[in-house]
């Protein structure tokens, strides 16, 4: 060893930029080591000084953009958040030569294609592993781990804040705001958490999973994003009764006709892999035509997870500037000329099974109508469940489980059935997963 250190510039002292401060300072000399040259942190922009981090000799800039123009830094570190100010700071960082470490999916969903556009034109790349599931280094595994593999389909549980939200909900009968109020406190939830509950944050995320798996532009608009929020604890309870858990996932599955890029909540069969994944923790599931499937979990939020990824990030460029070949690897795995477009499959096309609750009047009848209903859409029933009646309630809740249907059909039929005098409110429909990979 060793090459002259690489200078590290941290922009954003939050909950992940005081981490990525932390563990660069605590783990230094194993990072020396695995990066075959020292990583000084050596100038740090930030409104204020955060209380766990030692700032003594680094330099400190309340404006962060002089961190962006000091010619002695290698790897400028984007840790502010949002997508207007780091948008500008990145694209400075980029013009000055300088290559970019960022856990911001939300920079990277909306304005990756342009960013790593210039990113190439200036010789540096961007490194965005905190970006996806946090610590889960499933960036790297996709861009390289998989790199033999057509990939077929993925999918995750890829926001932490709902997870965790869901799973305290379930085990402990929670609130949800409370919940919502703890991640917020425990450094989880995103600046504005309607970005976690609304799936607006996963569908960042799973954008940025289809690019790498598919080799597509980043197309953030093409993602149908349902949240959470219109769960009910007795859709958690029946989908329990049923052998199911409710988890909000990403899927991207690539076939002949397109790629279906959806996030919203969904039933997965209790004994599955993914429908045990609790708390903060994200799971990504995928399938490679070679290697069948895997699975990556682990923590996708917090400051030390997310460091884990943001240094994993410094490490890897400070091996490639130390033996000058930094744009090794390309930012979406494929080479930018050959990122193609694929159609993107319609919901009204996608096929799942389907989870629907309803209130009916308990009177003969009903049960047979809602059935010609479903079999006119060619939809078959899997399992119905009636509910006992509540004391002096003459309507019951049905709760109702059928095979695969595309959501036309299924739309069709609903509407139908709730156009039905005995049905008294909004029929509730939540997909299915099966995840047989
Ligand atoms: N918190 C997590 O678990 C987590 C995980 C993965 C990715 N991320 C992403 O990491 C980024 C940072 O998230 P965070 O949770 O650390 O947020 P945070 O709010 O804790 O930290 C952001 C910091 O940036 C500072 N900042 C914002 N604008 C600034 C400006 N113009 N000048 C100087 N300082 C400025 C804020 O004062 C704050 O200290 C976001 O893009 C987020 O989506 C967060
Ligand atoms: N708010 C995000 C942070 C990690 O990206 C989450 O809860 O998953
Ligand atoms: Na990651």
């Amino acid at each position: 060893m060793s090459s002259a250190a690489v200078k590290v510039g941290i922009c954003g002292l939050g909950t992940v930029g005081s981490g990525t401060f932390n563990v660069l300072q605590r783990n230094a000399d194993l990072i020396r080591a695995r990066a075959q040259s020292a990583v000084d942190v050596v100038h740090v922009g930030a409104r204020r000084d955060h209380p766990d981090c030692d700032l003594e000799g680094v330099q400190v800039s309340r404006d962060i953009f002089a961190v962006a123009q000091d010619p002695e830094i290698d790897v400028l570190v984007e840790l502010i958040g949002g997508t207007t100010v780091a948008r500008e700071l990145v694209e400075l960082a980029l013009r000055n030569g300088k290559h970019v470490v960022t856990a911001n999916k939300a920079l990277i969903a909306e304005f990756g294609n342009e960013l790593f556009a210039l990113a190439e034109a200036n010789q540096v790349v961007i490194r965005y592993e905190a970006a996806v599931a946090g610590g889960i280094p499933i960036i790297k595994a996709l861009r390289e781990g998989l790199s033999g593999n057509r990939i077929e389909w993925l999918a995750g549980i890829i926001n932490g804040t709902g997870n965790f939200i869901l799973s305290e909900m379930r085990d402990k009968g929670r609130d949800f705001a409370d919940v919502l109020a703890e991640a917020q406190a425990l450094g989880y939830a995103e600046a504005d958490p309607t970005f976690d509950v609304e799936g607006i944050d996963a569908a960042h995320k799973l954008v940025i999973l289809a690019s790498l798996a598919f080799g597509m532009p980043l197309r953030f608009s093409s993602v149908y994003t349902e949240g959470i929020t219109r769960l009910t604890p007795q859709d958690v309870e029946y989908a329990e009764e049923l052998g199911y858990r409710i988890k909000h996932l990403g899927v991207a599955k690539c076939n002949g006709a397109g790629v279906e890029l959806r996030v919203h909540p969904t039933l997965i069969p209790e004994q599955r892999l993914l429908a045990n994944v609790n708390g903060v923790k994200n799971a990504v599931l995928v399938e490679g035509d070679a290697v069948g499937p895997t699975l990556y979990y682990g923590a996708g939020a917090g400051a030390e997870p997310t460091a884990s990824a943001v240094v994993a990030d410094i490490v890897d460029l400070a091996r490639e500037i130390s033996v000058g070949q930094a744009c090794r690897v390309p930012a979406l795995g494929v080479a930018s000329a050959c990122l193609a477009e694929v159609p993107i499959v319609p919901m009204a096309d996608v096929v799942t099974p389907w989870y629907l609750r309803m209130v009916a009047e308990d009177k003969p009848g009903v049960l047979s109508q809602i059935a010609s209903i479903f079999s006119e859409q060619g939809i078959s029933i899997e399992a119905l469940i009636q509910k006992a009646p509540a004391e002096g309630e003459t309507r019951v809740p049905l709760i109702v489980l059928t095979n695969s249907a595309a959501q036309g059909r299924m739309e069709k039929a609903v509407s139908a059935i709730e156009s039905l005098e005995s049905i008294s409110s909004e029929i509730a429909r939540i997909r299915v997963e099966v995840l047989d990979g």
